[in-house]
């Protein structure tokens, strides 16, 4: 048997990091998706394919008869510790522990971009095994589990990510509870820097921070969470879009400052974010963890200008659309 199964990127349109320490957040599924093909071995082992993973640096050494590759195991092993804690959760939920699995893995998603690829390859991979192992979850229990994935491998998580992952759309989440908001088409433009940041990283500098001052960071966190108040209002407010896209803006740029002031901002991000303003973009901000990664701008009638601006500055764009699909069975072969 072959089970085949998607889930799509995300990007949070307000709250990333604040959503750590129990704040709201607003975050959609976008239309780039990780796939996962999973299937049974007889050898009792875990067997991770992971086609799009580069592995930095190679030993190679050649002897009379044999070639030895050596790669940076420590670094191969941990860039593959989503897929694996994701197996070895279902196989303890399947009571299945001993069933050899190999998933093979392929991906639409730039790592470390800031666009969830870790939380769809983690919900992707949970949901073929699952199906594999004859588990029938729904995608809520599925996101459940991914979330437990992110917090196993990066010690913090708020769930933000792996349930946008799961369920799709357009989501408002506060402590692990979400709520669907209506579907609205954002034109935006999505721009990559090139490099990646780590979550983990990233996640673990601001709560360092928070630590060594909390009067001066807890503030900061609030008030992310006050903006996230605000863009709900407006996403629900029966105002006309253009109204809409202008005050969801201004609390784009207000966020992004904000952020910038956790640490979180690159160089190559502000210049980013400074060419889509200029270029007309409503509003601009980071978007995930940072640190690299993306932002993305709202832009509406001035996709193309912005995302030229983008080029430009040195960054890749792309026009995405906000995905309803969140998880997803594709095909289960005999
Ligand atoms: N296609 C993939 N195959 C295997 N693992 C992946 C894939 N994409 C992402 N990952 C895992 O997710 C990690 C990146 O997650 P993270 O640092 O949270 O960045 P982001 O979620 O913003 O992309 C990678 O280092 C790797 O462990
Ligand atoms: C920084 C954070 O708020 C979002 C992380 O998003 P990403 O891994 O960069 O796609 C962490 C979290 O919510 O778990
Ligand atoms: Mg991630």
């Amino acid at each position: 048997m072959r089970v085949l199964a998607s889930a799509p990127a995300k990007i949070i349109l307000f709250g990333e990091h604040s959503v750590v320490y129990g704040k709201p957040a607003i975050a959609a599924a976008i239309d780039l998706r990780t796939y996962v093909w999973a299937e049974f071995n007889n050898k009792g082992a875990i067997k991770i394919e992971a086609k799009d993973i580069k592995v930095p640096g190679l030993t190679v050494s050649f002897s009379e008869d044999e070639i030895y590759f050596e790669s940076d195991y420590g670094k191969a092993a941990e860039v593959l510790s989503y897929v694996r804690q994701a197996i070895e959760l279902v196989r303890e939920e399947a009571d299945k522990n001993g069933n050899g699995v190999t998933v093979s893995i392929t991906s639409q998603i730039p790592v470390g971009a800031g666009l969830g690829s870790s939380a769809a390859v983690a919900v992707a991979t949970i949901g073929a095994v699952s199906r594999l192992l004859g588990l029938e979850l729904s995608n809520e229990e599925i996101a459940k589990l991914g979330h437990k994935v992110e917090l196993l491998v990066q010690g913090a998580s708020s769930g933000i990510d792996p349930t946008v992952s799961a369920i799709g759309g357009f989501l408002h989440y506060e402590k692990g509870k979400f709520e669907h908001l209506p579907f609205m088409e954002l034109p935006i433009v999505v721009g990559y820097t090139g490099s990646s940041g780590s979550t983990k990283e990233l996640v673990a500098m601001v709560r360092k921070t928070y630590e060594e001052m909390p009067e001066v960071i807890d503030p900061i966190l609030v008030s992310m969470g006050k903006i996230v108040d605000k863009a709900r209002e407006v996403l629900l407010s029966e105002l006309d879009d253009e109204v809409r896209f202008v005050q969801l803006g201004r609390l784009m740029n207000i966020n992004h400052g904000l952020l910038d002031a956790l640490g979180v901002s690159t160089k190559k991000l502000s210049e980013l974010v400074y060419a889509a303003r200029t270029a007309g973009a409503l509003g601009v901000k980071i978007t995930g963890a940072g640190g690299g990664g993306c932002m993305y701008a709202l832009a509406p009638g001035k996709q193309s200008e912005v995302a030229t601006a983008i080029t430009i500055a040195g960054g890749t764009p792309m026009i995405t659309k906000i995905s309803d699909e969140g998880l997803r069975i594709e095909e289960v072969l005999p």
